[in-house]
C-alpha cells in the first residue's frame, strides 16, 4: 500500500486511542458515529422521547445545536441508506412510463435506453459519494456545484433541484389518485389525493425518521414485487404460464422479431431517454439522506455499491421481461397519459396477458405504495435542498428553520403546499398542466447529474493541483475522473437528443413553439436561474487555483482506512472483485 498521506491537522487528533479495526467489517469504518449527541440535547437540554419524534409543542422551537453547519439530525441507520440506495423513488416512471417507452422505442430501444441512462447515472452516484465521503454535505448537494464549477450555477442548479421536486409532488399524487381507479371505485379523485396527502403529512412529522423508515418498507415491498414479476416472467417466457394465456407454450424471444427489437428505429430510441431519465431520477438522493446519516463515511459507500443492483435488477432485468412478454405494437399501451395511465403499464399487461388472475391486483398495489412514497422523496429532497439553499443566502432566511425535532419546518411545509396543486388535474385542462410538468422534470434531472460530474471533474483537477494525491481520497469514484467523463458526455449526448426529437419529433415533421418547448423546457428554466445567480452573486466559472479544496473537509480515521486498504489489497482478485459490487 502507498505511504502514508500528508495529514491534515484535524487527522492528527485522531492518531491517538482507536478503536482497533474490525476485521470482520465488509465496510469501511473511518469515522466514529457522532449521531446520539444530537438525538438526546438540544443546547445542552435533554429532550423527551415525543418531542423527539416532533409530536409536542416543544418540537416547533427552533434548534440550537452546535454544529452550525448542519442543524439537521442523524439517525439514519446503513439499512435505510441502503435501501434508500436500491429502491428509493423507483415509481411510475418505471412501473407505468415503460409502458409508452416500449411502445415508442420497442424491446431492444428500451434496454439501450435504459441501459445509457444506468451507465450514466452509476457514474453520477460513484461520484457524488466520493465527494459526500470527503465534504459533509448539510442537506444539498448543488453545494459542490457552487464550489467547484461556479456559485451562479451552483444557485441554478439548487434551485432546479428544488423545483424538479416540488413538481414532482402534485404529479405522484395524482398518479396515486388514479390507481384507484383501477378497481373501479367510485369516488372522486380529489378524496383519494387528500387522503394521500394526509399521509405523507403524517410521515413527515417524524422528519427524517418517517421518510427512512418509510423508503425502507416501500423498497422492501417494491423489491419483492419485481423479484416475483423476474420468477413469473423466466416461467412464461419458457412456456410456463396458465394454459389460457399467452404463455402456456415455449415463448422465447419472438417478440423481438416480430414485431421487432425497434419501434421507430434511432429517432424512436432518442424519444425515450427522458422518459428513462425520470425514471431513474431520484437515485441521487441516497447522497441527499447521507447529510442525515449516524455514521456516512461508513455506510455511504455500502449503499453506493447498492446502486448497480438497483439498475441492473429493477431496469435492466425488469424490462427484459417486460420487452420479451409485451409486444411494442400493442393497443393497451397506448394509455391516456404516458404516465398517469395506470392500465397502461407494461408490468400489468404482461400479467394479463399471461393470464394471471389477481397479479395485476398485487401491482397496482405496489405502483400505489411506490408513487406515494416518491411523492414523499419529494418533500424529503426538495424540503432539504431548500434549506441548504437558505443557510448559504440563496434562499430567503425563513426555510433555514429547523425545529428541535430536525425538521426543515417551513421547507417542508412549502413543498408541501406545492401538493396542492394536484387538484387541477380535477379540471378539465389538468392533463394539459401535467405533461408540461413531466416534461420539465425529467430533463432538469440530466442537469444534476451533469453538473454532480462536472464537479468531480473540476475538484479532482483542484485537488491535484493543491498538491494532493489519491490516496488521500478516502472513498474513490469506481472508475475515476474517466467515469465522470463519461457520465457528462452522456448527458450531453442525451441533451442533443431530446433535441432533435424536440425540433423533429417522432410523428415526422418539425415541431411547433409549444411542442418544442414541452420537450425542452428544463433548459430555458436553468438557463433563467443560472442568470438570476449571476445577478446575484455576480461570480463566474472558478479557475482551477480558486477552487479550495481543503475548507470543511471531513475527519478522516486514515489508521482505519490503511488498514482497510490493505486488508483488501490482500485478498485474491476474485475476493476484490466481489467487494466492488457486495
Ligand atoms: N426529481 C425528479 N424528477 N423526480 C422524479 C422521480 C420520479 C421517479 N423516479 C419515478 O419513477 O416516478
Amino acid at each position: 500500500m502507498a505511504a502514508k498521506p500528508d495529514f491534515t491537522e484535524k487527522d492528527a487528533v485522531h492518531d491517538g486511542g482507536l478503536a482497533p479495526f474490525n476485521a470482520s467489517d465488509d465496510v469501511p469504518a473511518y469515522d466514529a458515529p457522532k449521531a446520539a449527541a444530537f438525538e438526546q440535547y438540544d443546547g445542552g437540554a435533554p429532550l423527551g422521547f415525543w418531542t423527539r419524534m416532533g409530536c409536542t409543542p416543544e418540537s416547533f422551537k427552533r434548534r440550537t445545536i452546535a454544529d452550525e453547519a448542519n442543524q439537521l439530525n442523524q439517525t439514519l441507520k446503513p439499512r435505510h441508506l441502503h435501501m434508500i440506495a436500491i429502491g428509493g423513488s423507483i415509481g411510475a416512471g418505471l412501473f407505468v412510463g415503460s409502458g409508452s417507452a416500449l411502445n415508442r422505442a420497442g424491446p431492444g430501444g428500451i434496454l439501450l435506453d435504459y441501459g445509457i441512462i444506468g451507465i450514466m447515472i452509476f457514474n453520477v452516484v460513484y461520484a457524488l459519494g466520493e465527494l459526500a465521503v470527503m465534504y459533509p454535505v448539510s442537506g444539498g448537494f448543488y453545494t459542490y456545484s457552487t464550489r467547484f464549477i461556479d456559485p451562479s450555477w451552483g444557485f441554478a442548479m439548487g434551485w432546479n433541484y428544488v423545483f424538479q421536486w416540488a413538481i414532482v409532488l402534485p404529479l405522484e399524487l395524482v398518479v396515486a389518485g388514479i390507481t384507484i381507479s383501477y378497481w373501479q371505485v367510485d369516488v372522486n379523485v380529489g378524496v383519494w389525493i387528500t387522503m394521500f396527502l394526509v399521509i405523507i403529512i403524517a410521515i413527515n412529522v417524524f422528519g427524517v425518521l418517517g421518510y427512512g423508515e418509510e423508503e425502507f418498507w416501500s423498497s422492501c415491498l417494491k423489491l419483492a414485487a419485481i423479484i416475483i414479476f423476474m420468477i413469473i416472467g423466466v416461467i412464461c417466457v419458457c412456456g410456463g404460464g396458465p394454459s389460457d394465456g399467452q404463455f402456456s407454450s415455449y415463448h422465447g424471444a419472438r417478440f423481438f422479431y416480430d414485431p421487432g427489437a425497434f419501434a421507430n428505429g434511432f429517432k424512436g430510441v432518442c424519444a425515450v431517454f427522458v422518459s428513462a431519465a425520470f425514471a431513474f431520477s431520484g437515485t441521487e438522493l441516497v447522497g441527499l439522506a447521507a447529510a442525515e446519516a449516524m455514521d456516512p463515511v461508513k455506510a455511504l459507500p455500502g449503499a453506493i455499491k447498492q446502486v448497480f443492483w438497483r439498475i441492473t435488477l429493477f431496469y435492466i432485468l425488469s424490462l427484459l421481461f417486460v420487452g420479451l412478454m409485451v409486444r411494442h405494437d400493442d393497443d393497451q399501451l397506448l394509455g391516456n397519459n404516458p404516465l398517469i395511465d395506470v392500465t397502461a403499464s407494461p408490468f400489468v399487461i404482461a400479467a394479463k396477458n399471461a393470464g394471471l388472475e389477481g397479479f395485476d391486483h398485487f401491482l397496482n398495489v405496489v405502483i400505489m405504495v411506490s408513487v406515494i412514497s416518491i411523492g414523499n422523496s419529494g418533500v424529503y429532497g426538495g424540503s432539504r435542498t431548500l434549506t441548504a439553499l437558505a443557510e448559504q443566502g440563496y434562499a430567503p432566511k425563513l426555510f433555514a428553520y429547523v425545529d428541535r425535532a430536525g425538521r426543515p419546518l417551513w421547507s417542508t411545509l412549502i413543498i408541501i403546499a406545492c401538493g396542492l396543486l394536484a387538484y387541477i388535474n380535477i379540471s378539465s385542462s389538468g392533463p394539459e398542466i401535467f405533461d408540461w410538468l413531466l416534461a420539465l422534470s425529467g430533463l432538469a434531472a440530466l442537469f444534476t447529474w451533469g453538473s454532480i460530474c462536472l464537479a468531480h471533474i473540476r475538484f479532482r483537477k483542484a485537488w491535484a493541483y493543491h498538491g494532493h494525491t489519491l490516496d488521500e481520497i478516502p472513498f474513490h469514484a469506481i472508475f475515476g475522473v474517466y467515469g465522470s467523463w463519461l457520465g457528462l458526455g452522456m448527458v450531453i449526448l442525451v441533451l442533443i437528443a431530446q433535441f432533435y426529437v424536440a425540433v423533429w419529433p417522432l410523428g415526422g415533421g418539425v415541431n411547433d413553439a409549444e411542442g418544442f418547448f414541452k420537450a425542452y423546457l428544463a433548459l430555458p428554466v436553468v438557463m433563467l436561474f443560472w442568470i438570476c445567480g449571476y445577478f446575484w452573486k455576480k461570480t463566474g466559472w472558478l479557475r482551477t487555483h480558486q477552487i479550495d479544496v481543503d475548507t470543511g473537509r471531513r475527519e478522516i480515521d486514515w489508521p482505519r482506512i490503511h488498514a482497510h486498504r490493505a486488508r483488501l489489497s490482500a485478498m485474491p482478485a476474485w475476493r476484490r472483485a466481489l467487494h466492488v459490487v457486495f
